[in-house]
Protein backbone atom coordinates (compact mmCIF):
# COMPACT_ATOMS: atom_id res chain seq x y z
CA UNK A 1 0.00 0.00 0.00
CA UNK A 2 1.61 3.45 -0.79
CA UNK A 3 0.65 6.57 1.13
CA UNK A 4 1.10 8.93 -1.64
CA UNK A 5 -0.59 11.98 0.41
CA UNK A 6 -0.88 12.89 4.06
CA UNK A 7 -3.43 15.20 5.51
CA UNK A 8 -3.07 16.95 8.72
CA UNK A 9 -6.20 19.19 10.46
CA UNK A 10 -6.47 20.80 13.21
CA UNK A 11 -9.98 20.75 14.12
CA UNK A 12 -12.23 23.11 16.30
CA UNK A 13 -15.38 21.75 17.47
CA UNK A 14 -17.89 22.73 20.56
CA UNK A 15 -19.10 20.37 22.27
CA UNK A 16 -23.13 20.39 23.10
CA UNK A 17 -22.07 20.64 27.04
CA UNK A 18 -18.95 21.00 29.13
CA UNK A 19 -17.57 17.70 30.70
CA UNK A 20 -15.93 18.03 33.89
CA UNK A 21 -13.42 15.51 35.39
CA UNK A 22 -11.22 15.83 38.71
CA UNK A 23 -8.42 17.47 36.38
CA UNK A 24 -10.17 20.10 34.74
CA UNK A 25 -13.39 21.21 31.98
CA UNK A 26 -14.12 20.88 28.77
CA UNK A 27 -16.08 21.93 26.10
CA UNK A 28 -14.30 23.18 23.14
CA UNK A 29 -12.35 20.55 21.89
CA UNK A 30 -9.80 21.03 19.65
CA UNK A 31 -8.08 17.78 18.74
CA UNK A 32 -6.29 16.72 14.95
CA UNK A 33 -7.22 14.57 12.31
CA UNK A 34 -5.45 12.57 9.58
CA UNK A 35 -6.47 11.28 6.22
CA UNK A 36 -3.55 9.53 4.22
CA UNK A 37 -4.13 9.17 0.94
CA UNK A 38 -3.26 5.56 -1.32
CA UNK A 39 -4.03 4.68 -5.00
CA UNK A 40 -7.03 4.89 -6.61
CA UNK A 41 -7.75 8.06 -4.72
CA UNK A 42 -9.39 6.65 -1.32
CA UNK A 43 -8.83 7.99 2.00
CA UNK A 44 -8.31 6.55 5.58
CA UNK A 45 -9.31 8.75 8.49
CA UNK A 46 -7.64 8.77 12.04
CA UNK A 47 -7.91 11.13 14.64
CA UNK A 48 -5.64 12.64 17.48
CA UNK A 49 -7.46 12.60 20.81
CA UNK A 50 -5.66 15.23 22.39
CA UNK A 51 -6.60 18.78 23.92
CA UNK A 52 -5.38 22.41 23.85
CA UNK A 53 -3.81 21.32 27.56
CA UNK A 54 -1.65 18.19 28.70
CA UNK A 55 -4.44 18.00 31.56
CA UNK A 56 -4.95 14.00 31.12
CA UNK A 57 -1.32 13.27 30.22
CA UNK A 58 1.73 14.89 28.86
CA UNK A 59 0.40 15.21 25.49
CA UNK A 60 -1.31 18.40 23.83
CA UNK A 61 -2.71 18.95 20.65
CA UNK A 62 0.05 21.98 19.39
CA UNK A 63 3.06 19.37 20.26
CA UNK A 64 1.16 16.55 18.43
CA UNK A 65 0.80 18.55 15.17
CA UNK A 66 4.64 19.25 15.56
CA UNK A 67 5.23 15.80 16.45
CA UNK A 68 3.49 14.45 13.31
CA UNK A 69 4.14 17.23 11.00
CA UNK A 70 8.52 16.79 12.13
CA UNK A 71 8.65 13.35 12.81
CA UNK A 72 6.03 11.10 12.00
CA UNK A 73 4.34 11.66 8.79
CA UNK A 74 8.11 12.09 6.90
CA UNK A 75 8.21 8.32 7.82
CA UNK A 76 5.32 7.21 5.70
CA UNK A 77 4.36 10.13 3.53
CA UNK A 78 5.66 8.35 -0.24
CA UNK A 79 6.22 5.18 1.17
CA UNK A 80 5.39 2.05 0.35
CA UNK A 81 3.61 0.13 3.51
CA UNK A 82 3.63 -3.60 3.43
CA UNK A 83 1.17 -3.26 6.36
CA UNK A 84 -0.18 -1.71 9.03
CA UNK A 85 1.50 -3.29 11.85
CA UNK A 86 4.74 -1.83 10.30
CA UNK A 87 4.52 1.44 11.53
CA UNK A 88 5.39 0.10 15.02
CA UNK A 89 8.88 -0.60 14.27
CA UNK A 90 9.31 2.39 11.84
CA UNK A 91 7.63 4.70 14.84
CA UNK A 92 9.95 3.10 17.42
CA UNK A 93 12.88 5.60 16.89
CA UNK A 94 10.91 8.10 18.54
CA UNK A 95 9.58 8.11 22.15
CA UNK A 96 6.20 7.86 23.52
CA UNK A 97 3.54 10.79 21.72
CA UNK A 98 1.46 8.02 21.84
CA UNK A 99 -1.36 10.10 20.79
CA UNK A 100 0.47 11.61 17.68
CA UNK A 101 1.21 7.65 16.56
CA UNK A 102 -1.95 6.71 17.25
CA UNK A 103 -3.54 9.46 14.73
CA UNK A 104 -1.65 8.44 11.67
CA UNK A 105 -1.25 4.88 12.22
CA UNK A 106 -5.44 4.40 12.79
CA UNK A 107 -5.77 6.95 9.17
CA UNK A 108 -3.23 3.66 7.48
CA UNK A 109 -5.35 1.14 9.08
CA UNK A 110 -8.53 2.63 7.92
CA UNK A 111 -6.90 2.60 4.40
CA UNK A 112 -5.37 -0.71 4.41
CA UNK A 113 -9.16 -1.79 5.29
CA UNK A 114 -10.71 -0.29 2.68
CA UNK A 115 -8.50 -1.31 -0.14
CA UNK A 116 -8.52 -5.07 1.55
CA UNK A 117 -12.17 -4.52 1.08
CA UNK A 118 -13.49 -5.36 4.57
CA UNK A 119 -14.16 -3.31 7.79
CA UNK A 120 -11.70 -1.98 10.06
CA UNK A 121 -13.30 -4.65 12.83
CA UNK A 122 -12.53 -7.41 10.92
CA UNK A 123 -8.88 -6.25 9.65
CA UNK A 124 -8.37 -6.00 13.26
CA UNK A 125 -9.87 -9.44 14.11
CA UNK A 126 -12.90 -8.42 15.58
CA UNK A 127 -15.98 -10.77 15.70
CA UNK A 128 -18.56 -9.32 17.10
CA UNK A 129 -21.62 -7.17 15.28
CA UNK A 130 -22.92 -5.85 18.41
CA UNK A 131 -21.63 -3.70 21.31
CA UNK A 132 -23.19 -2.88 24.42
CA UNK A 133 -22.23 0.54 25.73
CA UNK A 134 -21.86 2.44 28.46
CA UNK A 135 -21.80 6.70 29.31
CA UNK A 136 -19.19 8.55 31.08
CA UNK A 137 -20.87 11.68 33.27
CA UNK A 138 -18.68 14.55 34.01
CA UNK A 139 -18.74 15.77 37.36
CA UNK A 140 -22.20 18.20 38.02
CA UNK A 141 -22.54 20.96 40.08
CA UNK A 142 -25.82 19.44 42.39
CA UNK A 143 -27.21 16.37 43.04
CA UNK A 144 -30.10 17.04 41.45
CA UNK A 145 -28.20 17.91 38.13
CA UNK A 146 -26.73 14.39 38.56
CA UNK A 147 -29.37 12.41 39.22
CA UNK A 148 -31.15 14.24 36.14
CA UNK A 149 -28.23 13.14 34.41
CA UNK A 150 -28.21 9.52 35.41
CA UNK A 151 -32.26 8.87 34.94
CA UNK A 152 -31.98 10.44 31.43
CA UNK A 153 -29.08 8.03 29.96
CA UNK A 154 -30.75 4.75 32.41
CA UNK A 155 -34.00 5.85 30.05
CA UNK A 156 -31.79 5.68 26.77
CA UNK A 157 -30.76 2.27 28.09
CA UNK A 158 -27.59 3.01 28.29
CA UNK A 159 -25.87 -0.56 29.54
CA UNK A 160 -23.62 0.93 32.66
CA UNK A 161 -23.44 4.55 34.48
CA UNK A 162 -19.47 6.10 35.21
CA UNK A 163 -19.68 9.07 37.50
CA UNK A 164 -16.52 11.01 38.43
CA UNK A 165 -15.70 11.21 41.91
CA UNK A 166 -12.87 13.30 43.92
CA UNK A 167 -12.11 13.63 47.45
CA UNK A 168 -15.21 15.36 48.90
CA UNK A 169 -17.90 14.39 46.20
CA UNK A 170 -17.40 10.49 46.59
CA UNK A 171 -19.49 8.84 48.99
CA UNK A 172 -22.06 11.24 49.77
CA UNK A 173 -22.68 11.30 46.14
CA UNK A 174 -22.26 7.59 45.97
CA UNK A 175 -25.08 7.10 48.53
CA UNK A 176 -27.47 9.54 46.89
CA UNK A 177 -27.20 8.39 43.38
CA UNK A 178 -27.55 4.60 44.80
CA UNK A 179 -30.54 5.87 46.86
CA UNK A 180 -32.18 6.36 43.69
CA UNK A 181 -30.60 3.83 41.57
CA UNK A 182 -30.03 0.65 43.94
CA UNK A 183 -29.55 -1.40 40.97
CA UNK A 184 -28.15 0.12 37.99
CA UNK A 185 -24.57 -1.35 36.93
CA UNK A 186 -22.79 1.76 38.32
CA UNK A 187 -18.79 2.53 37.90
CA UNK A 188 -16.46 5.29 39.34
CA UNK A 189 -13.70 7.25 37.54
CA UNK A 190 -11.38 8.87 40.03
CA UNK A 191 -9.06 10.11 37.50
CA UNK A 192 -6.14 10.02 40.02
CA UNK A 193 -7.38 12.09 43.14
CA UNK A 194 -6.67 9.91 45.92
CA UNK A 195 -3.31 8.09 47.65
CA UNK A 196 -2.92 4.97 49.54
CA UNK A 197 -3.69 7.57 52.39
CA UNK A 198 -7.04 7.64 51.91
CA UNK A 199 -7.35 3.72 52.43
CA UNK A 200 -10.14 3.83 54.45
CA UNK A 201 -12.74 6.33 51.88
CA UNK A 202 -11.70 3.91 49.50
CA UNK A 203 -12.62 0.40 51.24
CA UNK A 204 -15.77 2.30 51.95
CA UNK A 205 -16.52 2.53 48.59
CA UNK A 206 -16.98 -1.34 48.95
CA UNK A 207 -20.65 -0.53 50.31
CA UNK A 208 -21.85 0.19 46.76
CA UNK A 209 -21.61 -2.49 45.07
CA UNK A 210 -19.49 -0.92 41.60
CA UNK A 211 -18.61 -2.83 38.99
CA UNK A 212 -15.33 -0.99 39.01
CA UNK A 213 -12.97 2.27 40.66
CA UNK A 214 -11.24 3.32 37.57
CA UNK A 215 -7.67 4.60 38.04
CA UNK A 216 -7.84 5.66 42.14
CA UNK A 217 -3.92 6.66 42.29
CA UNK A 218 -1.42 8.30 40.62
CA UNK A 219 -1.48 8.30 36.80
CA UNK A 220 0.92 5.40 35.51
CA UNK A 221 1.08 3.57 39.10
CA UNK A 222 1.39 -0.06 39.53
CA UNK A 223 2.60 -0.89 42.95
CA UNK A 224 0.25 0.80 44.98
CA UNK A 225 -2.76 -0.27 43.02
CA UNK A 226 -1.56 -3.58 43.22
CA UNK A 227 -1.49 -2.91 46.91
CA UNK A 228 -4.94 -1.44 47.08
CA UNK A 229 -6.47 -4.18 45.13
CA UNK A 230 -5.46 -6.53 48.18
CA UNK A 231 -7.02 -4.46 50.02
CA UNK A 232 -10.89 -3.48 48.84
CA UNK A 233 -13.11 -6.29 46.93
CA UNK A 234 -14.07 -3.48 44.02
CA UNK A 235 -12.50 -4.46 41.03
CA UNK A 236 -9.70 -1.70 40.25
CA UNK A 237 -9.36 -0.52 36.54
CA UNK A 238 -6.35 0.83 34.75
CA UNK A 239 -6.72 4.22 32.69
CA UNK A 240 -4.04 6.27 33.10
CA UNK A 241 -1.37 3.57 34.56
CA UNK A 242 -1.63 2.00 30.79
CA UNK A 243 0.19 3.14 27.95
CA UNK A 244 1.91 0.16 26.73
CA UNK A 245 1.95 -3.54 26.49
CA UNK A 246 4.60 -3.17 28.88
CA UNK A 247 2.46 -1.64 31.42
CA UNK A 248 -0.63 -4.01 30.90
CA UNK A 249 2.05 -7.09 31.43
CA UNK A 250 3.54 -5.63 34.75
CA UNK A 251 0.09 -4.62 35.65
CA UNK A 252 -0.96 -8.18 35.19
CA UNK A 253 1.78 -9.39 37.32
CA UNK A 254 1.32 -7.37 39.97
CA UNK A 255 -2.25 -7.75 40.30
CA UNK A 256 -2.51 -4.14 39.68
CA UNK A 257 -6.23 -4.39 38.06
CA UNK A 258 -8.88 -6.53 37.49
CA UNK A 259 -9.88 -4.15 34.12
CA UNK A 260 -8.64 -2.12 32.02
CA UNK A 261 -10.08 0.64 30.20
CA UNK A 262 -8.23 0.57 26.78
CA UNK A 263 -7.93 3.93 25.02
CA UNK A 264 -6.10 3.46 21.40
CA UNK A 265 -4.38 6.94 21.33
CA UNK A 266 -2.92 6.42 24.87
CA UNK A 267 -1.65 3.01 24.20
CA UNK A 268 -0.45 4.36 20.55
CA UNK A 269 -2.79 3.11 18.24
CA UNK A 270 -4.61 0.10 17.01
CA UNK A 271 -1.74 -2.71 16.72
CA UNK A 272 -0.74 -2.10 20.83
CA UNK A 273 -4.37 -2.41 21.56
CA UNK A 274 -4.12 -5.41 19.74
CA UNK A 275 -1.24 -6.59 21.20
CA UNK A 276 -3.03 -5.87 24.58
CA UNK A 277 -6.35 -7.40 23.89
CA UNK A 278 -4.51 -10.38 23.08
CA UNK A 279 -2.51 -10.17 26.14
CA UNK A 280 -4.95 -9.34 28.56
CA UNK A 281 -7.46 -11.97 26.74
CA UNK A 282 -5.13 -15.19 27.71
CA UNK A 283 -4.79 -12.80 31.25
CA UNK A 284 -8.63 -13.42 31.88
CA UNK A 285 -8.45 -9.91 32.45
CA UNK A 286 -11.73 -8.45 30.50
CA UNK A 287 -11.68 -4.72 28.57
CA UNK A 288 -13.66 -2.03 27.46
CA UNK A 289 -13.05 0.75 25.02
CA UNK A 290 -12.64 4.21 27.03
CA UNK A 291 -13.82 7.67 25.27
CA UNK A 292 -11.70 10.76 24.97
CA UNK A 293 -14.70 13.25 23.48
CA UNK A 294 -13.94 12.10 20.03
CA UNK A 295 -15.39 12.88 17.32
CA UNK A 296 -17.05 10.74 14.71
CA UNK A 297 -14.02 9.49 13.28
CA UNK A 298 -11.97 8.46 16.76
CA UNK A 299 -15.82 7.01 17.55
CA UNK A 300 -15.69 4.80 14.56
CA UNK A 301 -12.36 3.35 15.19
CA UNK A 302 -13.34 3.04 19.25
CA UNK A 303 -16.51 1.06 17.80
CA UNK A 304 -14.04 -1.30 15.25
CA UNK A 305 -11.60 -2.14 18.63
CA UNK A 306 -14.59 -3.14 20.86
CA UNK A 307 -15.60 -5.22 17.91
CA UNK A 308 -12.80 -7.88 19.54
CA UNK A 309 -13.86 -10.87 21.59
CA UNK A 310 -12.26 -9.69 25.24
CA UNK A 311 -14.14 -5.75 24.77
CA UNK A 312 -16.42 -7.58 26.83
CA UNK A 313 -17.65 -4.82 29.43
CA UNK A 314 -19.72 -1.68 28.08
CA UNK A 315 -17.11 1.39 27.24
CA UNK A 316 -17.57 5.00 26.43
CA UNK A 317 -18.65 5.02 22.97
CA UNK A 318 -22.32 6.78 23.48
CA UNK A 319 -23.98 8.23 20.63
CA UNK A 320 -22.68 11.29 18.46
CA UNK A 321 -25.20 13.20 19.78
CA UNK A 322 -24.48 13.37 23.12
CA UNK A 323 -21.19 15.12 22.05
CA UNK A 324 -21.84 16.93 18.94
CA UNK A 325 -24.97 19.03 17.35
CA UNK A 326 -23.60 17.70 14.14
CA UNK A 327 -20.56 15.21 13.47
CA UNK A 328 -18.18 14.91 11.09
CA UNK A 329 -19.07 11.47 9.98
CA UNK A 330 -22.30 10.26 8.26
CA UNK A 331 -24.32 8.18 9.33
CA UNK A 332 -23.31 9.07 12.91
CA UNK A 333 -22.95 7.14 15.63
CA UNK A 334 -26.28 5.86 17.30
CA UNK A 335 -26.43 3.44 20.26
CA UNK A 336 -30.03 2.26 19.98
CA UNK A 337 -31.22 1.14 23.54
CA UNK A 338 -27.16 1.06 24.90
CA UNK A 339 -26.03 -1.11 21.62
CA UNK A 340 -24.36 0.08 19.34
CA UNK A 341 -24.05 -2.00 15.28
CA UNK A 342 -20.36 -2.82 14.13
CA UNK A 343 -20.30 -1.38 10.05
CA UNK A 344 -20.10 -3.82 7.61
CA UNK A 345 -18.81 -1.26 5.44
CA UNK A 346 -15.16 -0.99 4.81
CA UNK A 347 -12.67 1.15 6.74
CA UNK A 348 -14.34 2.79 9.17
CA UNK A 349 -17.30 1.96 8.08
CA UNK A 350 -18.62 5.66 8.23
CA UNK A 351 -18.45 8.46 5.27
CA UNK A 352 -16.32 11.77 6.53
CA UNK A 353 -18.25 14.71 5.58
CA UNK A 354 -15.99 16.63 4.09
CA UNK A 355 -18.34 19.78 4.27
CA UNK A 356 -18.70 19.59 8.14
CA UNK A 357 -14.73 18.88 8.84
CA UNK A 358 -13.88 21.96 6.74
CA UNK A 359 -16.14 24.48 8.51
CA UNK A 360 -14.43 23.47 11.69
CA UNK A 361 -10.84 22.73 10.41
CA UNK A 362 -8.94 25.57 12.17
CA UNK A 363 -5.39 24.76 10.44
CA UNK A 364 -4.51 22.30 7.56
CA UNK A 365 -1.25 21.23 5.70
CA UNK A 366 -0.64 18.88 2.69
CA UNK A 367 2.64 16.16 2.63
CA UNK A 368 3.18 14.67 -0.75
O1 LIG B 1 -15.52 10.15 25.63
C1 LIG B 1 -16.22 9.97 26.66
O2 LIG B 1 -17.43 10.11 26.70
C2 LIG B 1 -15.49 9.62 27.96
C3 LIG B 1 -14.87 10.85 28.53
C4 LIG B 1 -14.13 10.51 29.77
O3 LIG B 1 -14.65 9.90 30.67
C5 LIG B 1 -12.78 10.97 29.87
C6 LIG B 1 -12.23 11.71 28.87
C7 LIG B 1 -10.92 12.18 28.96
C8 LIG B 1 -10.19 11.97 30.06
C9 LIG B 1 -10.80 11.46 31.23
O4 LIG B 1 -11.12 12.50 32.08
C10 LIG B 1 -12.06 10.66 31.10
C11 LIG B 1 -11.68 9.22 31.30
O5 LIG B 1 -10.99 8.97 32.29
O6 LIG B 1 -12.05 8.35 30.53
MG1 LIG C 1 -10.60 7.35 33.03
Amino acid sequence: MRINEVVLYKMQMQMKNPFTTSFGTEQNREFLLVEVKGDDGISGWGEGVTSERPLYSEEFTLQSWYMLEKFLIPLVVNQEITHPDDLQELFKPYKRNHMAKSALEGAVWDLYAKQCGESLATSLGGTKKRIEVGISLGIEDSYEKLIQAIQEKVDEGYKRIKIKIKPGKDIEVLREVRKHFPNIPLMVDANSAYTLDDINLLKALDEFNLMMIEQPLTAGDLIDHAKLQKQINTPICLDESIHSFEDARQAIELGSCKIINLKIGRVGGLTASKRIHDLCENAGIPLWCGGMLESGVGRAHNIAVAALANFTLPGDTASSSRYWEKDIIQPEVVAKNGVLTVQDAIGIGYEVDRNEVKKHTVAKKVFS
